[in-house]
């Protein structure tokens, strides 16, 4: 067994999520006790710098290197935390902020960049740390993301169940696992991000409150509305949504340039904010839909869903409405805490589990989810016990 803590923060740029995990096992027989999770909000100044910095605004050297090791200091504290009253972690696995992602070109690599150096964390814990995951997939012409498919794969499959496992974080992702009954189970699985999450029904929030507010709690405000299906389809002819896999996108395009012009796009229909909320929510699942009609071998019997968006039961609704819409067999939309894993704190678990799959020198990637050529180990490894150094002072 190896105690791990996973630290991340996505999209939404709304804190830390740690979690303190216990790992056995390797990949078939792979399992974990979650000790520990806990969320650590950014202190609102250096939130309000991160989606600055994410939606574009010019920053120097000297201030990208400031962001970089305040990061890295509140990843630490939080590590610290999550240890309170447990025994301490051997080994932290860092996913950091994402403040840029490029997915890879015709002729070009991808690039993603995320903030709060491991090297740092280590040494302000004292615990081995491995940081910079999505590095390695795109070196070997892959998208760098979704990277939580493999991890999917071990911790979700189920015997004889069809299963997509879907993120609604800032962005949405999904992961359909196969029965694992099933030959060649693990080639079989797939993934992409299907597009927005909350990224943008928070961008609304804060705009019809003056950011008093930054997302609608349970989903109600969009509740109280109806979504403009007109607008929908008009948004889904967004080449996004017409491309095939393998593809990753982020706030680059899912993000305030994007909301803008929602915003100008409903200026030609009467929408009251509720309105305007649930046509946003309906984008979300609608998107995630039509990539399930699109892309997948076949519906799944099951969707787990995951992430910040899994409380917001409005969306929830319209996902089981839209997913059954054509369906024979109804396909429930559960939270992955129906089966033994936290929805909130999934994507920390995933990095605990990339670390420790890293430190013993198993891939963490797959190629047919990210585009890559070929399996990789992910994540830079940094450590603090350096055996030569003990041995010459012994
Ligand atoms: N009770 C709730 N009701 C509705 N929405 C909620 C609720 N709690 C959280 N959310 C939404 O979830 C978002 C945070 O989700 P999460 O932490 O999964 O995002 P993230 O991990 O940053 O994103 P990504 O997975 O894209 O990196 C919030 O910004 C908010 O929109
Ligand atoms: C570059 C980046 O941070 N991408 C995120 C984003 O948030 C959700 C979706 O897009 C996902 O592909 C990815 O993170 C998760 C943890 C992943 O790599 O699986």
């Amino acid at each position: 067994m190896t105690r791990v803590i996973g630290l991340i923060s996505g999209t939404s740029v709304d804190g830390i999520d740690a979690a303190l995990v216990e790992i056995f096992g390797t990949e078939l027989d792979l399992k974990i006790e979650l000790l520990a999770g806990e969320t650590y909000p950014y202190p609102p100044a250096l939130r309000e710098k991160i989606l600055a910095v994410c939606a574009n605004s010019a920053i120097s050297m000297a201030e990208l290197a400031e962001l970089d090791d305040t990061i890295a200091q509140v990843f630490a504290q939080a590590a610290q935390n999550i240890q309170t009253n447990h025994p301490k972690a051997e080994l932290i696995g860092s996913h950091g902020q994402t403040v840029y992602h490029r997915p890879p070109q015709q002729n070009s690599l991808g690039y993603s960049l995320q903030l709060g150096r491991g090297e740092a964390i280590a040494q302000l814990t004292g615990i081995n740390t491995i940081s910079n995951f999505r590095v390695a997939d795109i070196a070997c012409g892959g998208q760098g993301a979704p990277l939580v498919s493999r991890v999917d794969a071990f911790l979700l499959s189920h015997p004889t169940e069809h299963r997509c496992i879907q993120n609604i974080g800032g962005i949405g992702n999904v992961t359909y696992l196969a029965p694992r009954n099933q030959e060649n189970w693990l080639q079989s699985v797939c993934g992409w991000d299907t597009g927005p999450g909350n990224s943008l029904l928070d961008l609304a929030v804060q705009y019809l409150t003056g950011g008093s507010k930054t997302y609608d709690k349970d989903g109600e405000w969009a509740a109280s509305g109806t979504p403009c299906i007109p607008l929908v389809e008009y948004w889904l002819q967004n080449p996004f949504f017409q491309e095939p896999p393998p593809k990753s996108t982020g706030r680059e395009l899912f993000g305030v340039d994007y909301f803008q012009q929602c915003l100008a796009d409903i200026k030609k229909y009467e929408l009251s904010s509720g309105d305007f909320l649930a046509t946003l929510t309906e984008l979300t699942v609608a998107s995630i839909v039509q990539s399930y009609n699109k892309f997948l071998p076949k519906m799944p019997d099951k969707v787990l869903i995951c992430g910040g968006g899994s409380r917001n039961l409005y969306l929830k609704k319209r996902l089981e409405t839209n997913l059954n819409q054509k369906s024979e067999t109804k396909i429930p939309v559960l939270a992955t805490d129906e089966v033994g894993l936290s929805a909130d704190y999934k994507e920390a678990i995933a990095f605990a589990v990339l670390a420790y799959w890293r430190n013993q020198g198993i891939p963490g990637n797959l190629t047919q989810v990210t585009g890559a050529r070929k399996e990789v180990t992910l994540g830079n490894i940094y450590l603090v016990t350096d055996r030569l150094r003990v041995s010459i002072e012994s």
